[in-house]
């Protein structure tokens, strides 16, 4: 378990993190998220002490970074793939790193292995490429096998398989009831990792809920339907009490409905249907959603927002339906469920 309350970075005048109360529990994987610049890894690295916190405070099963005996068994992170002694072999990096922890050197075998980098143990690792700098930075968080994992942008540099390997070693680990915490800029690989998600932004605590939630409401959901019948199809909708909108195509679209509601009325007026389909929003769309309206989107409105990457600055996340008790905007964050 990872607890922030109240946890502030200034750099002079700018306020990196701005009171964070937080929770990360054990047993799932959790996802860091918010813009370039949100505070992402000033978080993560004064959840390691690696930079003070200006107030509040960061603590590990109950214990702040600094009073953890042997850290590398309470937590093992990735923040930086680069941050390895070049010169040194792969195994040599681990095997330093290991005796400094006082981690027996048959671990650094084992997490080769679980990385796959036995092949290049004896390689020097400035040659490594990056996705292979990653699974070094991967064995370096798992040598002391520790129950807090944290990763930044883990997947930068992998590649497909890569990337599928690190998502469900993420997913093992948490359901080995260890506490995984992932920031990544890709939402699709988010949506299909983490169960729960924290969301930052300009230092701030915007969202702190489950995946599914977040995508509910921050979405629309509704159920796409094609017919060869279509007048018939819509009438009958209508005559149903439903409110379809036509959208290219000849596709009909309906809220509020189950695809069951639908696709029994459709069956009892005899009508054909060729797709009956429901439509969920990607945990991308739903950042859309949750930015739109922002007021940097007003100042850009004569571009169509919906091909705008996500706003950064002022009033990102302003549409984000906080739960009630975590406002943070008046230093006082709530903290997560
Ligand atoms: N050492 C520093 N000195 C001054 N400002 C800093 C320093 N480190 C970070 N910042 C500023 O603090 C803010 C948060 O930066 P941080 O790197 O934590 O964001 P991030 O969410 O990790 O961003 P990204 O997604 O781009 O990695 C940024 O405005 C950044 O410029």
């Amino acid at each position: 378990m990872i607890e922030l309350e109240g946890l502030t970075k200034r750099f002079g005048s700018k306020i990196a993190v701005d009171h964070l109360s937080f929770q990360v529990r054990p047993g799932i994987v959790t996802g860091f998220l918010g813009p370039n610049g949100a505070g992402k890894s000033t978080t993560m690295r004064m959840m390691l002490d690696l930079d003070h916190a200006t107030s509040g405070t960061v603590r590990i099963d109950g214990k702040h970074y600094r009073e953890l005996e042997e850290p590398l068994k309470y937590i093992g992170a990735l923040l930086d793939a680069k941050a390895m002694h070049g010169g040194r072999s792969a195994y040599n990096n681990l095997l330093c790193l290991a005796q400094s922890n006082r981690i027996p050197s048959s671990r650094v075998d084992e997490v080769l292995d679980m990385v796959g980098l036995t092949a290049v143990a004896k390689k020097k690792s400035k040659g490594f490429s990056l996705g292979m700098g990653q699974r070094l930075g991967i064995a370096s968080a798992l040598l002391g096998d520790p129950e807090i994992l944290m990763f930044d942008e883990p997947v930068n540099g992998l590649d497909p398989e890569g990337i599928h390997w690190i998502r469900n070693l993420m997913k093992a680990l948490a359901s080995e009831g260890r506490t995984i915490f992932v920031s990544s800029h890709l939402m699709s690989e988010m949506a299909l990792t983490a169960d729960h998600l924290i969301v930052i932004g300009q230092g701030k605590l915007l969202a702190d809920t489950s995946m599914a939630d977040f995508i509910q409401e921050n979405s629309r959901s509704y159920t796409r339907l094609r017919s060869p019948q279509q007048e018939r199809l819509r009438d009958v909708l209508h005559e149903g009490g439903f409110t379809p909108v036509e959208t290219a195509g000849g596709v009909l679209e309906v809220d509020d409905a189950t695809t069951e509601e639908l696709g029994e009325l459709a069956a009892r007026h005899q009508v054909v249907l060729h797709e009956l389909s429901p439509q969920r929003a990607s945990l991308e769309e739903a950042f859309m959603q949750m930015t739109a309206g922002s007021v940097e989107y007003h100042a850009h409105s004569e571009r169509d927002p919906a091909a705008e990457p996500p706003a950064v600055g002022a009033g990102w996340g302003e549409n984000w339906k906080k739960p009630a008790g975590t406002d943070s905007t008046d230093g006082t964050d709530g903290k997560g469920a």
